[in-house]
């Protein structure tokens, strides 16, 4: 790990109309960390990283993504991220859905072919290649989105909740990759509910009502509240049930 950084977000807010969502936000995330973001239903997660990932604009402040000022078109290249909603073609096959989006990326040829059997083997979804979506479970899909976001080796990699509806042997071997993915140089932005999924990041940031409430590595976060678990740290920093 170097300490270039990747993410900068600068004295962020976002409001819509009259609602503040997120109020002066700034973090740092080096390169090749995995960052966790930790709060509540409705605190603000999904609103934080639609602006690093460039789908949206701050009201004020900056995002920079790779010393890129952020929302920039010519980031995506860089950027795979995930929503929380698959963004997915229902009539079409996996492996179709696939093809579309690697030539949005510009894959052709032969590696297409073996970036498509790669993600998929990834995701565990090699044997379901030609089957519709609309026949996919709510898992299925989320392993299908991931798959999709990996599919250009991105440098930065979005996550909004990636494991939600997949089960914990699935999920641990997405944890690993996505361990694996860091080692050799990927920064990995992820929201997540799950405690022991924010243990495994590198650095982890709380937010509550728009604020960031604390950033830390897991052990500090727990050190500084006197807890034994991430979930209590979470609690003490005014996290409700999540
Ligand atoms: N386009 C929008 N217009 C108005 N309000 C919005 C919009 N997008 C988000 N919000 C509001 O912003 C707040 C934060 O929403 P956000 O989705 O970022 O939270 P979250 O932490 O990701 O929640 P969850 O964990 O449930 O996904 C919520 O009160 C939501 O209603």
């Amino acid at each position: 790990m170097t300490n270039e950084l990747s993410i900068q977000v600068q004295n962020v807010s976002k409001q819509f109309g009259e609602k503040i969502v997120l109020q002066d936000i700034t973090l740092a995330v080096p390169k090749a960390h995995i960052f966790g973001l930790l709060g509540p239903s409705g605190s603000g997660k999904t609103t934080l990283v639609r602006l690093i990932a460039g789908i949206d604009a701050p009201s004020s402040g900056t995002v920079h993504v790779l010393g890129q000022r952020m929302p920039q078109l010519a980031m995506l290249s860089q950027i795979g991220y995930m929503a929380q909603s698959d963004a997915l073609y229902a009539e079409l096959t996996a492996l179709e859905n696939l093809e579309f989006f690697a030539a949005l990326y510009g894959l052709t040829g032969t590696k297409r072919k073996k970036r498509i059997q790669e993600v998929m083997e990834l995701v565990d979804l090699s044997a379901h290649m030609k089957k519709q979506i609309s026949i996919y479970s709510g898992g299925m899909k989320r392993r299908l989105s991931l798959a999709v976001s990996l599919l250009h080796e991105p440098q930065i990699l979005i996550l909004d909740e990636p494991t939600v509806g997949i089960d914990p042997l699935l999920r641990k071997s997405i944890w690993e990759e996505l361990t694996n993915l860091s080692r050799q140089g990927t920064t990995i932005l992820v929201t997540t509910h799950v405690m022991d999924e924010a243990e495994k990041c590198h650095q982890l940031g709380m937010i509550r009502d728009g604020k960031l409430t604390a950033v830390g590595n897991p052990e500090a976060l727990k050190k500084a509240t006197s807890s034994s678990t991430i979930e209590e740290a979470f609690l003490y920093y005014g996290g409700a049930e999540a």
